[in-house]
């Protein structure tokens, strides 16, 4: 069978994976949700004329004259006088800019006279003060239907007063880790037996990304215990990723057992290395990854295959993967076959992302990842990557 390019993988994920239902949540419950709407600011921001230093609240046309000091402005509570000329009020940042005053003489300027003050350097109208309005006025939208929501994004929200958002579902996810062979560290090992790698990894790349603690459970390389776990995720999760047995081993049951479950293959064997025999299915709107048992194969799958599976489930419309472009710092050998998603060393100290290869790049090997941050698309063609050439990457 054609092995699908990676292009059209994601282009199938974008054509199949519908979006899941939307619901309003509290603001402090949306960090890291995608918004289905576009939220407008409550109030207009600043919502009052305010000082922005420290100093006095004067008004402009007195120039460098000296000023009786006729009472305080804090931030929080309005002052009750009204600047009057030959007058002024102190201010501290944030407070609300009395009656009569039109700028600001940050203290600095300012030189204190008994009951009074002389100001040093005239100050010109609108000095040191933020205006009502100025950045926004109440009801403009401040993010678009389709942003994730960051940390920046949620004080944006609050500053404005929205105090909850419409956003997708996020999507509950469950991992089946397969594999006789497989045994979860601490555990003693026997014989033919290795450590599981990619139970720890599924489960913290979902919740290193915001999506809590998967269900994770482990199945033996048996088609009615398969079977048994995958109809239990489909009924309760939205997004299930299986690792292992998804080759053409005599004990590969993932493709055949999904398919008894009425999960749909949309394609399987992509042109990749690693990660070639990832299979794709859909039933209904639940949506199926079987990624290859090999670890490095599971991380490429999750960086690229499932951000752009969950990128469409949760309806964001920024192009995910998000590949950033970077030089390769030093040749490196290509696949004539399949496009290589290899492990970098990554160096900002120049200015441009330069692209160091790390060794053991093979799909069975993990133990460079301490050095790699960069994952990067190398496309299949005969003629080897000269240092220099550009390439696109992703953060690990
Ligand atoms: N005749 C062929 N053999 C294989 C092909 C092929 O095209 N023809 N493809 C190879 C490629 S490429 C990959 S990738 C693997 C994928 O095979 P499976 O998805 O069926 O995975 P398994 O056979 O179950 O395991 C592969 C490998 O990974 C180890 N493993 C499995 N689970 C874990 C785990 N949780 N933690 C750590 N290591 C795990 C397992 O022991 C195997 O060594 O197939 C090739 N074969
Ligand atoms: O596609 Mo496999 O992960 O190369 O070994």
């Amino acid at each position: 069978m054609a092995l699908l390019p990676i292009v059209e993988a994601l282009a199938c994920y974008h054509s199949a994976v519908r979006t899941l239902p939307t619901h309003r949540v509290p603001l402090e419950l949306a960090l890291g949700s995608v918004l289905a709407e576009a939220p407008e600011a409550r109030i207009s921001l600043p919502r009052f004329t305010q000082s922005s230093m420290d100093g006095y609240a004067v008004r402009s046309a007195d120039g460098c004259s000296t000023r009786a000091l006729v009472g305080t402005a804090a931030a929080g509570a309005p002052a009750e006088v009204t600047v009057g000329p030959g007058e002024a009020v102190r201010i501290l940042t944030g407070g609300m800019l009395p009656a009569g005053a039109d700028a600001v003489a940050r203290q600095e300027i300012v030189e204190r006279t008994g009951d009074g003050i002389l100001l040093r350097e005239a100050v010109h109208k609108g000095e040191a003060i933020r205006r009502e309005g100025e950045e926004l006025v109440a009801g403009t939208p401040i993010a678009e239907a389709g942003q994730r929501i960051t940390a920046g994004l949620l004080a944006a929200f609050a500053m404005a007063g929205i105090d909850s958002v419409e956003v997708h579902r996020r999507p509950r996810v469950a991992v089946l880790v397969t594999g006789d062979e497989v045994i979860r560290v601490g555990e003693p090992l026997a014989p033919g037996q290795v450590y599981d790698a990619n139970g720890p990894l599924l489960r913290a790349w979902f919740v290193e990304n915001g999506y809590g603690e998967p269900v994770v459970a482990y199945v033996r390389d048996d088609e009615v215990a398969l079977e048994e776990a995958m109809s239990a995720a489909l009924d309760s999760a939205d997004f299930i990723v299986t690792s292992g047995g998804v080759s053409v081993g005599d004990r590969d049951f993932v493709p055949v057992v999904a398919d008894r479950l009425g999960v749909r293959e949309i394609f399987w064997k992509v042109a990749q290395k690693p990660g070639k025999p990832l299979w794709f299915g859909m039933r209904d709107d639940k949506v199926l990854l079987g990624m290859p048992g090999n670890p490095a194969a599971v991380l490429v799958c999750l960086a690229v295959h499932a951000r752009a599976v969950l990128a469409r489930l949760e309806g964001e419309t920024a192009e995910q993967p998000a590949w950033r472009r970077g030089m390769l710092a030093s040749a490196v050998e290509a696949d004539s076959e399949r496009d290589r998603l290899v492990r970098m060393r990554l160096d900002m100290s120049g200015g441009v992302a330069s692209l160091e290869l790390l060794p053991r790049q093979e799909s069975h090997m993990l133990s460079n990842l301490a050095s790699a941050h960069a994952l990067v698309w190398l496309p299949a063609r005969q003629e080897t990557f000269a240092a220099g050439e550009e390439a696109s990457w992703l953060y690990i």
